[in-house]
């Protein structure tokens, strides 16, 4: 029986909880209406989940004890009347497993809690893999036959999907030895690293060897790991010369410390640097923490000559900055194109969660590549030899998706002449990529969740449960916690599904990306069209940066595309964007600002009026906005076009 502590400072509202626990069949190992109480709840009784109210008695509150569990692996599900603003953002960045909000239907609890206990065994599934298939790799890295900084730049590239990175600093300070220097590894493409001794730090900073050794030596004492944030940076830079010179020079704004070594004598630490400003969470801390005996052994195999008083830079710095890593991960991961930090990040994830068997859910905008993440998910999986089943749940009406995922027998319906087989059957041993999720109705949303939870259908008109293995990727354009908030979107589901969310960010919000599918298009064009075309002026290049991007990368390989087949000089010259880019370099006018959607829509129709109300087809409404006809129709039924 699952024992579950409550923490709540409501007494009838816990006492409320533990009859419905009880009567559910859970074990209610205590009730704590305060942090300390709690904690020492946990010490004694062991629970195997909390369900946490923020606001408690005393001082600390429910995220003060979230950080803890989280610490502690202890899965746990916020419980509050009130998660508004920076409270919500703050309980998030805690990694609950789940979130109730009050007042609550005893069966959204009970859901909440089955959710929480699945993603619980998930995680910890994966994690314990991920935890040995490290180990394991760091220690192979240090039997190699290789010099330290080669050694360091390999376990630098294995942290990196798990510990995420920009620049990743090693700091090492023997005072015996008078050794005092660092190593950076600076992220340049999806396993590429600059390789930054101390003296390409001195040259690309502007420094010289004095400046730097004072800086070494006026750097702070930081025994313990460490998590710094968005403010805590700026905290923490303002006390620390290195850093300030690292954020400033590398844009980063967030920081994970983390002390492989500490004694009197020697400090050895790597330091994270991320440019986004919430990177970094306690797992990191912990996940660091299991591999800190393989990591700090690497060290011992790293001799310096004895005798030396005066500290000095020991490790030998390259003339040059050595670029060391592989250009080829378009091909690993079918052929997609990433060289902002953003995409490159959502490669690791996509080598982290491929192996894994687990869901998938990928969020981003319409033409952002989320079918061809799935594709290499797939691809990169034990199932790659299996089916890859895909299915758009907005290109199918809605009372035809349920035949289509699960099949019918002969009869089962008028219109059913033969028997069909479904698509999750079409998928056993395979993968399901079901596109535009969002878009399920409500009905099937069940249908689909019993799928996921017993790995079994039904054929419509069928008498027994079919039993599937399939894995499940889902995509959406939608933002599902609002369709949730507004009832069309099951939270059970949507928990179900979330288990390894990827977010391709919008195309307009990764420049360098823009440059290199620019690049990889023409060359895909050219050799297409049997035309010279090697690439565009920097006029052009400039008005394809500046261009938002609505249809993203799908509307960029149209245009390169159509300008690639007419172009008759070597560089595009010219590129015919619609107008109404153009419009946004002119003042907005005074007033109230159009939102997003009505932008959207304004443009939709704008479009539509050109194309004569033409839809599909060549000059059609779809092909000119660079997206499949099916998501033009979506977006329109959002967006009241009719
Ligand atoms: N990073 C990338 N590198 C190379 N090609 C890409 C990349 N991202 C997208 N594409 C190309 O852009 C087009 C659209 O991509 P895709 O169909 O995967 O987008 P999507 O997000 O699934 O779109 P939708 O939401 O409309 O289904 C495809 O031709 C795809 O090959």
């Amino acid at each position: 029986m699952k024992k579950i502590l409550i923490v709540e400072d409501e007494s009838l509202v816990a006492h409320h909880l533990k009859l419905i626990l009880n009567g559910a069949g859970y074990k209610v190992s205590g009730i704590a209406d305060s942090v300390p109480e709690a904690l020492s709840a946990i010490e004694d009784q062991k629970p195997d989940l909390v369900l946490l109210d923020i606001h408690l008695k005393g001082s600390l509150n429910g995220i003060d004890l979230a950080k803890q569990l989280t610490e502690s692996n202890i899965p746990f599900v916020y419980l509050s009347a009130n998660f508004q603003g920076t409270l919500l953002e703050e309980a998030k960045s805690t990694l609950p497993y789940g979130f109730l909000v009050k007042p609550f239907r005893e069966h959204d609890l009970l859901t909440t809690l089955d959710v929480a206990f699945y993603r619980y065994r998930n995680s910890q599934a994966s994690r314990q893999l991920q935890e040995m298939e490290l180990d394991t790799k760091v220690k192979e890295i240090r039997a190699l036959n290789i010099d330290i900084k080669q050694k360091l730049m390999a376990v630098a590239r294995t942290l990196q999907p798990h510990v995420p990175f920009d620049y990743l600093n090693i700091f090492i300070r023997k005072a015996g030895e008078g050794i005092i220097t660092s190593l950076g590894f600076y992220r340049i493409g999806f396993d590429e690293y600059q390789l930054i001794g101390d003296d390409e730090f001195i040259n690309i900073n502007g420094l010289n060897h004095q400046k730097l050794l004072d800086i070494y030596a006026s750097m702070p004492q930081i025994a313990r790991s460490g998590l710094f944030n968005a403010r805590g940076f700026s905290g923490l830079y303002q006390d620390n010369p290195l850093t300030n010179i690292i954020a400033n020079t590398y844009e980063t704004t967030s920081a994970l410390f983390f002390p492989v070594l500490q004694n009197e004598s020697t400090t050895i630490r790597y330091e994270f640097y991320n440019r986004k400003d919430d990177s970094y969470t306690r797992q990191h801390i912990t996940l660091l923490s299991r591999l800190q005996y393989a990591i700090s052994n690497i060290f011992e195999d790293c001799h310096h000559s004895p005798g030396k008083t005066t500290p000095q830079i020991v490790v030998p710095a390259e003339k040059q900055i050595s670029h060391v890593g592989t250009q080829d991960h378009a091909l690993r991961f079918d052929g997609i194109i990433a060289r902002s930090p953003s995409m490159l990040s959502v490669l690791d994830h996509i080598a982290i969660v491929a192996p894994v068997d687990t869901s998938v859910l990928i969020l981003g905008e319409s033409g952002t590549g989320k079918e061809k993440i799935a594709k290499s998910v797939h691809a990169l999986s034990a199932r790659k030899l299996k089916p890859l089943v895909i299915v758009n749940c907005a290109a199918l009406p809605a009372n035809l998706i349920e035949s289509e995922l699960f099949g019918h027998e002969k009869g089962a319906f008028t219109g059913a002449a033969e028997r069909r087989t479904g698509k999750f059957e079409l998928a056993h041993k395979g993968t399901i990529f079901l596109d535009e999720i969002g878009e399920m109705p409500l009905d099937l949303q069940v249908k689909l969740l019993r799928a996921l939870q017993e790995h079994e259908i039904e054929r419509i008109g069928g008498n027994s449960p079919i039993k599937i293995d399939v894995r499940i990727i889902a995509a959406t354009n939608r933002n599902l916690e609002v369709e949730m908030e507004e009832g069309r979107f099951r939270l059970d589901l949507y928990y179900r599904l979330f288990v390894f969310p990827i977010v391709v960010p919008p195309l307009k919000e990764r420049p360098e990306d823009i440059v290199a599918l620019i690049e990889s298009f023409i060359g895909h064009y050219a050799k297409k069209y049997n035309k010279a075309v090697t690439g565009v002026t920097p006029a052009v290049l400039d008005k394809l940066i500046d261009y938002p991007w609505p249809g993203n990368v799908r509307e960029l390989e149209n245009y390169i595309d159509r300008s690639v087949l007419l172009s008759r000089d070597k560089l595009i010259t010219e590129m015919y964007l619609p107008k109404y880019i153009h419009q946004s370099t002119v003042p907005e006018p005074v007033g109230r600002l159009k939102t997003i959607e009505e932008n959207e829509r304004d443009y939709i129709l704008d479009v539509l009026k050109k194309c004569n109300g033409r839809i599909r087809g060549a000059n059609g409404a779809a092909e000119v906005m660079g997206l499949p006809p099916t998501t033009l129709h979506s977006k329109m039924k959002r967006l009241g076009i009719k």
